[in-house]
């Protein structure tokens, strides 16, 4: 017989309180609180790192009945520095699971809020907005867990992409692929990796502040930048890097942070979002062919733009919106073959519409050999 675990709190730096049970540390976890709407993939989100610095209100009303396995992970260990559910189930039943999801958070020390009003949480930060919050042991928050929360940092202003990037270079893929693809580490997810593997490229994957020239001595046939975490406008080094290499004729595709970037790199300006896209739902219009596409999405932050243009970059087109909100999606440089998308082609978890943009970067590789 399982005990029950103790009671634990959410409190949200405006005060509100919400009330369950703590499976995992019991210390005050301190993080930005964000929802996703995902119904599976749920260990996909936890190992993404675009989640770094943040605790993961799932929507979904039970969370872990698949339970864990060896092959859908994003990187090497959960990200996120809290997770909030309805319900973690108590049990899992699925052929690919090697574990249940309770013990790995457990293991990796992941604080797990069980049994929230996540509907009542969820409504509450569409309408407030994201904000600060604190996980904690018993039901009402200690001075030392008030603290805590006071000193949490906010997501503005904060590069967390130097933070996960990978120190060292590493390679991807077979030696012999026929193209070579540099990609910039912001907090790089596996399946774009794994990706671009299948679309027969090698990836040299090198740490976000390496500069420009170091890249191209690499002799790429294409530069990628990834998605990460925290705030685009904080990661200061990248804007410049990415200018240079764009004044090559490299192709660039960029994903998420890697698309912030690159409109960054061309004068346009990111905000951040009242409560940002998290999901496997997100509805996108491909302005180029009409068609609209049902994407995954993981982000807080946008480029300022509308159908009517970029704001600020004059150089970049619009290829992209969200038909929820009007935001921008993606981009393209209007001379040169970079361009990006908001959302997560690679999916990991969500549906595959927009995996053919692999194929685009792949022919801007192609013609640049011709
Ligand atoms: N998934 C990502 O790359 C997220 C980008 C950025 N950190 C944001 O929140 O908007």
């Amino acid at each position: 017989m399982s005990t029950l675990p103790p009671k634990g709190f959410l409190l949200l730096e405006d005060g509100t309180l919400f009330l369950g049970r703590l499976v995992g540390p019991t210390a005050p976890t301190v993080a930005e609180v964000v929802f996703t709407t995902n119904m599976t993939g749920y260990q996909e989100v936890f190992t993404d790192p675009s989640y770094r610095g943040q605790t993961v209100v799932l929507t979904a009303p039970q969370i872990g009945n698949y339970g864990v396995n060896t092959e859908d992970p994003e990187s090497a260990k959960p990200q996120v520095a809290g997770v909030v559910v309805r319900e973690l189930s108590p049990t899992y039943s699925n052929w690919r699971a090697t574990g249940g999801l309770r013990e790995w958070l457990e293991e990796h020390q992941v604080p797990v809020l069980t049994e929230v009003d996540t509907r009542r949480l969820t409504k509450h930060l569409r309408s407030a907005g994201v904000m600060r919050g604190v996980i904690g042991v018993g039901d009402t928050p200690s001075r030392e867990a008030l603290a805590v929360l006071e000193g949490c940092p906010s997501m503005e202003g904060l590069d967390l992409a130097t933070v996960v990037s990978t120190r060292e270079v590493y390679s991807w893929g077979k030696p012999d692929a026929t193209y070579h693809v540099v990609a910039y580490d912001y907090g790089i997810k596996r399946n774009i990796l794994r990706l671009f593997e299948a679309h027969d490229c090698r990836v040299t994957v090198v740490p976000s502040d390496t500069p420009a020239d170091r890249v191209l001595a690499m002799n790429p046939d294409g530069v990628f930048l990834s998605n990460g975490p925290g705030d685009p406008d904080a990661v200061i080094y990248a804007p410049a890097a990415i200018r240079e290499i764009a004044a090559t004729k490299t192709p660039m595709f960029g994903i998420c942070l890697g698309h912030q970037l690159i409109g960054l790199s061309f004068g346009a300006r990111t905000e951040k979002m009242p409560f940002g896209h998290r999901g496997g739902n997100q509805p996108v219009k491909d302005l180029e062919t009409g068609k609209v596409l049902i994407t995954s999405q993981n982000h807080g932050f946008a480029v300022v733009g509308s159908v009517e243009g970029v704001e600020g970059a004059p150089d970049l087109a619009i290829t992209h919106v969200n038909l929820n909100d009007g935001t921008v999606e993606g981009l393209r440089h209007r001379t040169l073959p970079i361009f990006a998308v908001q959302y997560h082609p690679e999916a990991a978890p969500g549906p595959h519409d927009a995996v053919p943009l692999f194929d685009r970067f792949l022919e801007a590789l192609r013609n640049r050999r011709q």
